[in-house]
């Protein structure tokens, strides 16, 4: 197959909405969620009342090689689901060492990481504030607000996303609301 010459070129992303003009956004409503949250009762009556869109992002269809980057706009909206803030389902990348940065336009919330050797971090975005993810560490945003969280992030074209790791064993952390504010806790169905 010959190597599609790539060619320069610009796309908008709004600065506060993180919306494109030009291009569509993948969206995962909250029936494209199940499992991820840990109150299947409050997710269920949640999918069931309106499923509503938990997260929309933009990512550019570039050839996945080693020496080009991916980058585009996620916008996790706000809500919950019983007392768990709406987030993203989170992912490795299938090569586990490649990192990824974003940069927070709007909103305010936190990316929650973890390796497979059991380290976990939190780290807080707020307009202006960029998050460095480290090569083999899962990453999932999650929107503490009550506007749209809104990041820019890059990472490396063929970096891949595995999801299956945390569709199986979840995250050892949840990030739920408790006495009106974001609370870090171990979760109760984490499988080791
Ligand atoms: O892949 P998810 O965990 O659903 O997150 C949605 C998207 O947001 C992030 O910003 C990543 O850079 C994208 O590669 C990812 O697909
Ligand atoms: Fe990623």
């Amino acid at each position: 197959m010959t190597e599609k010459v790539l060619k320069p070129f610009t796309i908008d992303f709004d600065l506060i909405t993180g919306h494109s003009e030009t291009k569509n956004s993948t969206k995962r409503p909250l029936s494209k969620m199940k499992g991820m949250y840990a109150d299947d009762v409050a997710f269920e009556s949640a999918v069931q009342n309106d499923d509503q869109l938990v997260y929309e992002f933009y990512e550019l269809d570039l050839p996945e090689t080693p020496g080009n980057l991916l980058f585009g706009t996620s916008i996790v909206y706000p809500g919950k689901v019983g007392d768990e803030y709406f987030m993203t389902k989170g992912h490795f990348h299938t090569i586990l060492d490649t990192g990824e940065v974003y940069y927070c336009l709007s909103g305010y919330g936190a990316m929650l990481m973890e390796n497979p050797e059991g380290d976990w971090d939190i780290q807080y975005f707020s307009p202006g504030k960029g998050v460095y993810v480290p090569p083999r560490y899962a990453h999932r945003s999650i929107n503490l607000g009550n506007d749209p969280l809104v990041t820019f992030f890059t990472f490396r074209a063929d970096a891949g996303h595995d999801y299956g790791t945390i569709e199986t064993k979840g995250y050892r952390k949840l990030v739920v609301e408790r006495d009106g504010k974001p609370e870090i806790i171990d979760n109760p169905k984490w499988k080791e």
